[in-house]
């Protein structure tokens, strides 16, 4: 073997390791099905291109449809990848068509006829082509898509016009005088060293979109429910100063108690208490904006931050919810659901907590009115000055 094929093995060695280092990142982020398929595009195309370093052109003449196999199959894997990354497919029964056209076409010109140079602009144009179904999928999406993912993008289309260009490449260099052994040749090397800063560029975005991607999940599991996704409290103590710093906006503060919860648990199991508690939910979210704060505070208990102009409108809204909770429950339970509210103007002088406390005083008060029931009051800054309380059923 030449000093220059140990080289040339260096880029299937490579494509392997990264793949595997793809495969690792899946087994962290699991529902990220794609990096799977992105794995795949550099761990199949590395078993042909080691074994063509060390084929001559007669035996790889022998194997071409069996190799030309593998790199169609890890292109369309990089194409399906990429379309999956970005929520779409990358057209399997197109990528199938161009597959057996190309491998038949790579059949003829390596058992009936052998030639090469014609070899290889077959397989670099169908490696174009299934290339491209992955390009169409991954612009045909219209969800807004962050820096990195744009970079990555960026990153694919680049690769893209590489192996448009490969062909072209090929041609010009290859087309005239006669024919040298591929894997020992200057394009070939070239080529290898090119496939491989590409390969080092696109695995760097890839695994900087999969870090981003990893750190939203985890900021997604410490700031939500897990049973409703509704935010949780620490999340609540974190985001609610801010919205109460922000000059000229008004906040209401209100705390939702289910009624007599217990006895839906009791009665009709805790599996129907825990879809009765992502029914409120839904029903909550459903009433507010979309900077508005919904968060499960704890157990049964729900605490939300409505922006709005007055107290009038926010118990108008917080009505409402009432209202559609005891409608939607019926899909459910036998009885209409309840539940109570406390409700409260908040003030930028006074401390969150302060602020539940005193919400929590007024929802104590709509419990021990009867229930069912909304009990709001302007803000006071102490327990001692709570202004007079509304109570509305
Ligand atoms: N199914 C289910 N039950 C929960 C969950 N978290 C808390 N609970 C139950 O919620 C019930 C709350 O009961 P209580 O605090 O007595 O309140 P309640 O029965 O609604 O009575 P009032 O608030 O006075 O109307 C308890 O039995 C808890 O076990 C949960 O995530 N799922």
């Amino acid at each position: 073997m030449q000093a220059s094929q140990y080289f040339s093995l260096i880029v299937p060695v490579c494509g392997v390791l990264l793949g595997l280092a793809l495969v690792v990142c899946w087994t962290v982020l699991r529902q990220h099905r794609y990096l799977l398929w992105l794995a795949a595009a550099y761990i199949l195309p590395a078993v042909p291109l080691a074994a063509q370093t060390l084929m001559s052109n007669e035996q790889l003449a022998r194997t071409a449809v069996l190799l030309g196999a593998f790199y169609l199959s890890g292109l369309w894997a990089m194409a399906q990848g990429m379309a999956l990354k970005y929520g779409g497919v990358a057209h399997p029964r197109l990528a199938a068509v161009v597959g057996v056209l190309a491998l038949g076409l790579l059949y003829y010109f390596s058992q009936v006829t052998d030639q090469l140079r014609i070899r290889i602009l077959v397989l670099n144009l169908a490696m174009v082509l299934l290339l491209l179904l992955g390009v169409m999928a991954v612009y045909r999406q219209r969800r807004p898509v962050h820096g990195l993912e744009r970079l990555l993008r960026a990153s694919y289309l680049v690769f893209v016009a590489y192996s448009v260009l490969r062909p072209a490449i090929v041609a010009l260099f290859l087309w005239e005088g006669t024919l040298p052994e591929l894997s020992s040749s200057p394009l070939w090397l070239l080529m290898l060293a090119v496939n491989l800063l590409l390969s080092l560029w696109f695995i760097a975005v890839l695994l900087a979109v999969s870090v981003r991607e990893m750190f939203v999940i985890l900021k997604h599991e410490r700031d939500r429910d897990s049973l409703t996704q509704l935010l949780n409290r620490r999340a609540f103590f974190e985001q609610a100063p801010a919205r109460m710093r922000q000059p000229g906006v008004q906040w209401a503060l209100v705390v939702c108690d289910v009624d007599h919860f217990k006895h839906i648990n009791d009665s009709l199991g805790h599996g129907m208490g825990d879809e009765v508690l992502k029914l409120v939910a839904q029903v909550l979210v459903q009433h507010v904006r979309q900077d508005d704060l919904v968060v499960r505070f704890g157990g049964e208990e729900f605490v939300l931050m409505l922006r709005c102009t007055d107290l009038e409108g926010a118990v108008a809204v917080v009505q409402r919810m009432r209202e559609q909770l005891a409608l939607e429950s019926l899909r459910l339970l036998p009885q209409p659901l309840t539940a109570s509210f406390g409700v409260v103007m908040c003030d930028a002088m006074a401390s969150l907590q302060t602020l539940l406390r005193h919400a929590d005083t007024l929802l104590y008060e709509a419990k021990r009115a009867g229930r069912n029931r909304v009990v709001s009051s302007l803000v006071a800054l102490s327990p001692a000055t709570v202004a007079p309380a509304v109570v509305q059923g």
